[in-house]
C-alpha cells in the first residue's frame, strides 16, 4: 500500500492551517523541512564520498528549504555552493542568506558550469506552488537538470513537473528524471511518474491533521527526520 498523496491545493491549505491555528511560524516549518532534506542527502551519499553539493534555490519556500538544507550540509561536513538567482526582499530569505555567508558558503551565478563540477545537485527551485511554463531565468537551469550526468535530489517535486500530472511533454524539463526525491509532509500526486529513490520528511504533523487532509504520517523510526519509501510512496 502506498502512502496517500497530497494535491497542490490541499498542500497549500495545510501550510496555511499550520501557520494559523497550528501556531507554527514559517521559519520553524522551513527549518524542519530543510533539515529533512539534508538528512536525505546524507542517506544518499555522505560527505566523505561526495563533498561538493550544488544547491539550486528558487524564489519561494522550496528555495528556502534549499538554503536551510545547505546550512545543515555545511555542518555535516559537505562543501555546499548556492545558486539563488531570484532573490526578493523577503526578510526570512535575507537571514538565511546571511547565515550562509557567515559560514563562507559560496554563491554562484553560473549554475550550468558549476553543475558539471559538483558531486550532487539539490533541486530546490519549485515545489507545490509551481504552475504553467517555466519562466526566466530558470529554463536553462531546468534544461541542465534534465541533461545532468551528476545525480540530482529534488525537493518536494522535480522542478517543472506538474504537481498533479507529472513530467512535462515538452519544454526545458522534458526528460527530467531526478535520481532521488524528498517529499515534504506527504508525497504529491506526481510520484506516480517518479522512478528513483524516494524519501518523505517534514516531521511536524500529527495523525489528527493527517486524517483531516487525508494523507498518512509515514513510519518514521526513532528520532529520524526522514523515512525512505518506494518510488510511488509504497512502504518498504
Ligand atoms: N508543509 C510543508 O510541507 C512545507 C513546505 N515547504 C516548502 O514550500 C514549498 C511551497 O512553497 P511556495 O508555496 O512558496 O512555492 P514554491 O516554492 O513551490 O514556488 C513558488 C515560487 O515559484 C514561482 N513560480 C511558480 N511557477 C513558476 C513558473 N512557471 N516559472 C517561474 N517561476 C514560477 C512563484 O512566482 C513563486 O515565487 C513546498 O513545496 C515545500 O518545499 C516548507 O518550506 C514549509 C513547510
Ligand atoms: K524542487
Amino acid at each position: 500500500m502506498a502512502l496517500r498523496t497530497l494535491g497542490p491545493k490541499a498542500a497549500a491549505a495545510l501550510d496555511e492551517e499550520l501557520m494559523s491555528s497550528g501556531a507554527f511560524s514559517i521559519d520553524q516549518l522551513m527549518e524542519l523541512a530543510g533539515l529533512a532534506v539534508s538528512q536525505a542527502m546524507y542517506a544518499l551519499s555522505p560527505p566523505s564520498k561526495t563533498p561538493n553539493i550544488l544547491v539550486a534555490c528558487g524564489p519561494g519556500n522550496n528555495g528556502g528549504d534549499g538554503l536551510v538544507a545547505a546550512r545543515h550540509l555545511f555542518h555535516f561536513g559537505y562543501k555546499p555552493t548556492i545558486y539563488f538567482p531570484k532573490q526578493t526582499k523577503n526578510e526570512l530569505y535575507g537571514r538565511l542568506r546571511t547565515q550562509l555567508e557567515q559560514l563562507k558558503v559560496p554563491f554562484t551565478d553560473d549554475f550550468v558550469g558549476e553543475a558539471k563540477r559538483t558531486d550532487w545537485i539539490i533541486d530546490a527551485i519549485f515545489g507545490f506552488s509551481f504552475s504553467g511554463e517555466v519562466r526566466e531565468p530558470f529554463p536553462a537551469v531546468i534544461k541542465a537538470l534534465a541533461e545532468s550526468k551528476v545525480p540530482v535530489l529534488a525537493v518536494d517535486a522535480p522542478s517543472s513537473w506538474n504537481i498533479d500530472s507529472g513530467p512535462p511533454d515538452d519544454g526545458p524539463g522534458k526528460g527530467y528524471n531526478p535520481d532521488a526525491l524528498i517529499s515534504l509532509t506527504a508525497p504529491k500526486p506526481l510520484v506516480k511518474w517518479f522512478k528513483g529513490r524516494h524519501f518523505v520528511g517534514g516531521r511536524f504533523v500529527g495523525k489528527e491533521i493527517a486524517n483531516k487532509y487525508e494523507f498518512d504520517v509515514p513510519p518514521y523510526k526513532g528520532s529520524d527526520q526522514i523515512v525512505e519509501v518506494g518510488s510511488h510512496g509504497e512502504k518498504l
